[in-house]
């Protein structure tokens, strides 16, 4: 029955593999015509990739085989992550491990296999911390594991992390699991932003922190540079730290005795009642909610009833198992153990990540869990054409239900039309949503300005958090009487010949220094409260071009400051664009205000009329273009008399008015709303 479910399932998966991979073939055989049966296809299409990256059934023999945990107690557990900086290698050396265990095949001719989604691969960045579970035989001196002090067999649970600031939430949930980490250090770039950043995310929850010096196959790698950073930056010791290449395998086999021998095990105890932490969930197509978890006390058994402590729900645990690293049922999980549940859960909504599920009949004190997502950034999603909100919000309510980090709220704006405003963890964050939206569910969206949560007071004692600035009212009977933005704690480090260029670009943004040291004699520390709003937008970028990419940054929120704001409106032909209007620094206003109408100039294409755009503060209009007056004959060069050639130029320029937005009489074409995104 097993063989033959696989077997047809398989067969399923390669009749559509064609189709997974090539869209344009999507568009060729429905002529792009049924926005329905493309959006179900779309959503088939998605299904069936995650069915194919997470539960393709295994070429290996072994793999068919039961997998006995009752095998793997605490003290033959270990839990760790991997954690570094963006780019370090944190990816590559889960694939080396994966494949030195046996876990997956060498020449799987998958890099980076736990990076699953086609955003992780085309970007070759990590956004989902990925688990997967290895078998180890090891033998250590000092432990009684097993009586004959032959090797024993562990379990080792891996958690692979993103490594950019947006997705650190993912860092500090995966490391709630761990009771270790291996930090993971480039050779050749030595310590970074996010390397600090994640040492303290380790560190502040007490994990064994395991230096691992990667990449040392490379020309400019510096080994020795590392430790002595690591020991002045750390603490450290030197002599811990493992030198590795993931990329020609030399050291690696260093790595897994030194897991098994420095980290601690599970300390759960596994005759307490049940306790287990929600660490993540996704939905699947076919099983619906698949919660990652990790049980921290008691066992979990397929059959048992269960309830969770957040919503009091109960639930029957339909299938438990472990990430190997595809889901593998296993019938249990005990102590110390990570794997998944399906609980028949119907949206990752009931699924609230650092929740505790528990035996129903039991009473238990719930698990800590976690601190909410923050969301930092604010932007508006609008359908490119009106008339798709419906597929907009199927689509953004089934991602949603694989990225529950996201906020959304309906919103309606009278030059977009109906829309969701949500709320991201970073720009990088909304960034990767977009293109997932357009990817995974074929959405085509308009995103207004990002912005940040600013809060207002009235002069009637009433204060207001605003996220979307077309909220505040322009009206100055409604007086503003102060008002406070969010600010972060960034962290930079650069070689000392930027310095000077940095210090400018930070005050340049209303930063304040804080901090300011060297690592080395080469590279200098500098720690800023900047204001959120103010690294939103293109700071990264501009510290990047500053500093000839060296420079890498880290940042993490810190609290609101009383600042000056105004609301900038935009007016095409004087009536207000809601969407466009910002909120900026009263100082910047004047600049601001020039360069948004200088932009958009640029892309609005000139109309039959002429148009004026406007940006300004409440009634005083600080910054003025005019668009002059054209028809624009797009058969003026085609003479002769070829209809099919005329029918095509019109058929063109048909297509690109699609992609306008109509505000008042002006067409507004997609890329004016982007230009806006780059103006700070
Ligand atoms: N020379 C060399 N290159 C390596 C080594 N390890 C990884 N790389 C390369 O470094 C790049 C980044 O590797 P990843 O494994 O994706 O890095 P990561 O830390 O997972 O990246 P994020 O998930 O985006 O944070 C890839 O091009 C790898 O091939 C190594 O030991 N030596």
């Amino acid at each position: 029955m097993g063989s033959l479910s696989i077997a047809s399932k398989r067969l399923r998966q390669s009749r559509y593999l064609s189709l997974l991979f090539n869209s344009s073939s999507l568009s060729n055989i429905y002529g792009g015509k049924s926005p329905e049966l493309e959006s179900r296809l779309i959503s088939r299409r998605t299904a069936l990739s995650r069915a194919l990256f997470c539960s393709q059934p295994r070429q290996n023999s072994r793999e068919n085989s039961r997998i006995d945990l009752t095998q793997y107690p605490p003290e033959l557990i270990r839990n760790f992550s991997i954690i570094a900086h963006i780019d370090h290698g944190k990816s590559t050396l889960a694939d080396r491990l994966l494949e030195l265990t046996g876990t997956i095949k060498k020449g799987h001719g998958q890099p980076q296999y736990l990076d699953k989604l086609q955003v992780e691969r085309e970007r070759g960045i990590t956004v989902k911390a990925q688990t997967a579970t290895m078998f180890y035989k090891h033998s250590i001196q000092e432990a009684s594991c097993s009586d004959d002090q032959g090797p024993a067999n562990f379990l080792l649970n891996l958690i692979d992390t993103p490594g950019h600031v947006d997705f650190s939430y993912e860092v500090s949930r995966s490391l709630a699991a761990c009771q270790g980490a291996l930090l993971v250090v480039d050779a050749a770039q030595g310590v970074q932003a996010q390397t600090v950043a994640n040492f303290y995310l380790a560190f502040e929850s007490n994990l064994t922190i395991i230096p691992v010096i990667n990449k040392i196959d490379q020309p400019t790698a510096d080994p020795d540079g590392v430790k002595a950073q690591l020991k002045s930056m750390f603490d450290l010791d030197p002599s811990d730290a493992l030198l590795t290449s993931a990329k020609t395998g030399e050291g690696l086999e260093q790595v897994l005795p030194a897991v098994i021998e420095r980290i601690p095990a599970p300390p759960g105890k596994s005759d307490s009642p049940l306790r287990v932490l929600l660490l993540d969930s996704y939905y699947d197509e076919y099983k619906g909610v698949i919660c990652h978890v990790a049980v921290v006390d008691g066992a979990l058994r397929k059959g048992d009833k269960i309830s969770s402590a957040a919503t009091g729900q109960a639930y029957e645990a339909l299938d438990v198992g472990i990430m190997h690293p595809e889901l593998k049922s296993t019938g249990m999980l005990l102590t110390g153990q990570v794997g998944y549940v399906v609980s028949g859960m119907r949206s990752t909504k009931e699924a609230r990540v650092g929740d505790t599920l528990f035996h129903s009949r039991s009473t238990v004190e719930p698990l800590p869990g976690f601190k909410p997502a923050k969301h930092m950034v604010f932007s508006g999603l609008y359908p490119a054409d009106g008339s798709d909100f419906e597929a907009l919000n199927h689509a953004i309510e089934r991602l949603t239900c694989n990225d529950a980090s996201v906020s959304i709220t309906k919103e309606s704006s009278t030059a977009l039309g109906l829309g969701f405003r949500c709320g991201f963890l970073g720009l990088l964050h909304m960034d990767v949503f977009h293109q997932r939206l357009e990817q995974e569910y074929g959405a085509h969206v308009i995103s207004t300005v990002p912005t940040v949560p600013y809060i207002f007071e009235y002069s009637d004692g009433s204060k207001l958090q605003v996220e979307n600035p077309a909220a505040l009212p322009s009206n100055p009977k409604q007086r503003v009487t102060a008002c406070w933005e969010p600010t972060v704690m960034a962290t930079i480090i650069i070689p000392s010949q930027y310095v000077g260029s940095v210090i400018t670009l930070c005050a340049e943004r209303r930063g304040q220094q804080l901090e300011y040291s060297f690592i080395d004699s080469q590279r200098a520390f500098m720690k800023y409260r900047l204001p959120l709003r103010e690294i939103v937008v293109d700071f990264y970028n501009e510290l990047k071009s500053l500093t000839s990419g060296y420079a890498s940054f880290d940042y993490e929120d810190a609290d609101y400051q009383e600042s000056d704001l105004v609301k900038l409106d935009i007016l095409l032909n004087g009536q207000p664009v809601d969407a466009m209007a910002t909120i900026v620094h009263k100082l910047k206003a004047y600049r601001v205000g020039r360069e948004l109408v200088d932009k958009l100039k640029k892309v609005i294409d000139r109309q039959m009329f002429e148009i004026s755009l406007q940006a300004a503060i409440g009634s005083k209009v600080i910054a003025r273009e005019t668009i002059s007056a054209m028809r624009k004959n797009v058969l003026a060069k085609c003479y002769g008399g070829d209809v099919t050639r005329k029918r095509k130029l019109l058929e063109k320029q048909k297509e690109g008015k699609k992609r306008m937005k109509r505000v008042g009489s002006v067409d507004i074409p997609q890329e004016a709303f982007h230009e806006l995104l780059k103006v700070s």
